[in-house]
């Protein structure tokens, strides 16, 4: 288990993390989701080991912990294979373990190729391929499927589902509702480096549903917010009601915030 503790981060004079609590069991998937510049890739980072938090602790850390960025850091000068090898031999990884991976992320016909010959779902799965050579028990991934290509993004897919299969800790940073449902077994929201919201998917979803988008008819325009059912019933001609998907929560509209 993972366990924040009071974990803050300020870089010069501003808060980038406050007060972060969290716990996170083996075979967890946390989605981790917020703004723009609310502090994700800071908390992965302080996780990760590779910046130093300005306050609080964390527990249970391990050796067995891979960091995968959101641009794939891969030697240019390398091809595919010698990419592996070497970040194989730096983590005194055992040779099948390369031929595995590059098995499972269908990378095999493109061996000779160098980083910039491969394109960006490839560079992706290779950045995948090489995080996961040393099995690692802790998976820290900063949106791994951003702009990638449907086959790429179903293969990370169904290795993170292969992963939380075999009860490794997974910290997932991601834009994406759909993948959130698909995969994530918890929730994260971080709301200018606080947390807005920490639970279970279910526990998520039990305390948002109350919320739709009502299209209204106001001074003959037709106008979409995001409203409480309690609200919702207090509003005359309403044209159109559909559901607030995890996405649309986050995206907020000017002067339609969800307030708690
Ligand atoms: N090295 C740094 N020096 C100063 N400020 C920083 C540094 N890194 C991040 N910040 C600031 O800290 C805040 C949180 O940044 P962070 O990158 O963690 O957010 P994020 O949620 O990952 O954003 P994004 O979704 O854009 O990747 C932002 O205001 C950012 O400008």
């Amino acid at each position: 288990m993972i366990v924040l503790k009071e974990v803050g981060k300020k870089y010069k004079n501003n808060w980038a993390l406050k007060n972060v609590n969290l716990k996170v069991n083996s075979g967890e998937v946390l989605g981790i989701i917020g703004k723009n510049g609310c502090g994700k890739t800071t908390l992965l980072k302080i996780i990760a080991g590779l910046l130093k938090p300005s306050t609080g602790v964390i527990k249970g850390i391990t050796d067995g912990i891979s960091y995968i960025p959101e641009k794939p850091v891969l030697i240019p000068e390398l091809s595919l294979m010698d990419n592996m090898r070497y970040f194989a031999s730096l983590r005194n990884s055992k040779k099948e373990r390369i031929y595995e991976e590059l098995e499972y992320f269908q990378l095999t016909e493109h061996l000779s190729k160098r980083p910039t010959e491969l394109s960006k779902g490839l560079q992706q799965r290779l950045s995948m391929a090489i995080a996961l050579l040393s099995e690692p028990d802790v998976l820290l991934m900063d949106e791994p499927t951003s702009g990638l290509d449907a086959e790429s993004k179903n293969l990370i897919m169904e290795k993170i589902k292969k992963l939380k299969r075999e009860k490794k800790t997974i910290f997932y940073v991601t834009h994406d509702d759909e993948e959130v449902e698909a995969i994530c077994t918890s929730i994260l929201i971080l709301e200018n480096g606080t947390v807005y919201f920490h639970g279970s998917v279910e526990e998520f979803w039990k305390e948002y549903e109350r919320y739709v988008f009502a299209t209204v008819k106001l001074d003959n325009v037709n106008i979409t917010r995001k409203v409480s059912l309690e609200e919702l019933k207090e509003i005359g001609d309403v044209i159109h009601v559909r559901s607030v998907g995890i996405r649309e929560f986050l995206a907020g509209r000017e002067g339609d915030e969800i307030r708690r």
